[in-house]
């Protein structure tokens, strides 16, 4: 039987992080299939936002190590931050620039070299569902098309994992159902993280569930395996979450 390592696209051992002496994320281990969602909840301040920015390589653990398609994010940080894309909470749009001009500018970012840098733009506006924005100013487009030009920039570079931080959050339904069908595409060919406070998003869109509280992980499950035995997400998350000063995980 082939090796487990081989499936996964990411690997986050025992991570933990400090803000002076409190510990906002505490002994985590995340693991990352090839073309999974996983689905990733918490309460507010849980400490999905610190985990994702450690991930990402956007904020060093205090102490733990993460493989990215088998490269040590801590030890070659370009070389494993090339298979990521990463749309964060508050994603860095320039609303004076257009689609194009964004999408471009990100893509030299993702060091996609010069001669390919307008296929990859064409590509992800077509993946995102934005080939008729191209010229819009970013600053006049709705929420929901701001959110899909974030998307956009995440995947320029064709990363194997895709992290997106609270995604619809702000969107109408509308907006919401096109953004989760987006994603559910997104995940027929990569690994996806999704951080949401949307149990329903969770369970339309995600192949696993990891439930965070208090810096903890507290529930790691195939949601297949959730609904087989008739769980329910929403009452599951209530029972973990709450008691938030008595839990002594
Ligand atoms: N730079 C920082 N300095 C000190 N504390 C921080 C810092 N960044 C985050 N925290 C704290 O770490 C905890 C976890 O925050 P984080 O943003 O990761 O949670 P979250 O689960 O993403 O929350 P939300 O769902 O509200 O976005 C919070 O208590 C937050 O106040």
């Amino acid at each position: 039987m082939a090796d487990e390592r081989e499936y996964l696209t990411l690997s986050a051992q025992h991570i933990q992080r400090f803000y002076g002496e409190r510990a906002v994320v505490r002994d985590l281990t995340l693991q990352l299939r090839k073309g999974e969602v996983l689905g990733l909840l918490g309460p507010n301040g849980a400490g999905k936002t610190t985990t994702l920015r450690m991930i990402t390589g956007n904020l060093a653990p205090s102490s733990g190590s993460i493989e990215v398609c088998g490269v040590d994010l801590l030890d070659e940080p370009q070389k494993a931050k090339a298979h990521i894309g990463y749309l964060p909470e508050m994603p860095p749009l320039y609303s004076d620039m257009t689609v194009n001009e964004y999408l471009r500018f990100a893509a030299r970012l993702h060091r996609i070299e010069k001669q390919w840098v307008a296929q990859a733009v064409e590509e992800a506006k077509k993946r995102c569902g934005l080939a008729d924005r191209s010229r819009y100013l970013i600053g006049n487009l709705s929420k929901g098309l701001q959110q899909r030009v974030g998307i956009a920039q995440a995947i320029i570079h064709e990363p194997d994992i895709i992290i997106l931080d609270e995604p619809t959050v702000g969107l109408d339904p509308n907006q919401m159902r096109e953004m989760r069908t987006l994603i559910r595409d997104l995940g027929e060919s990569r690994s996806v993280i999704l951080s949401t406070h949307i149990l329903s998003e969770v369970e339309s869109v995600c192949d696993r569930v990891q439930i965070m509280h208090e810096g903890r992980m507290v529930l790691n499950e195939m949601l297949a395996d959730f609904k087989q035995k008739g769980a329910d997400l929403e009452a599951e998350f209530t029972r973990l979450t709450q008691n938030t000063l008595t839990t002594t995980h």
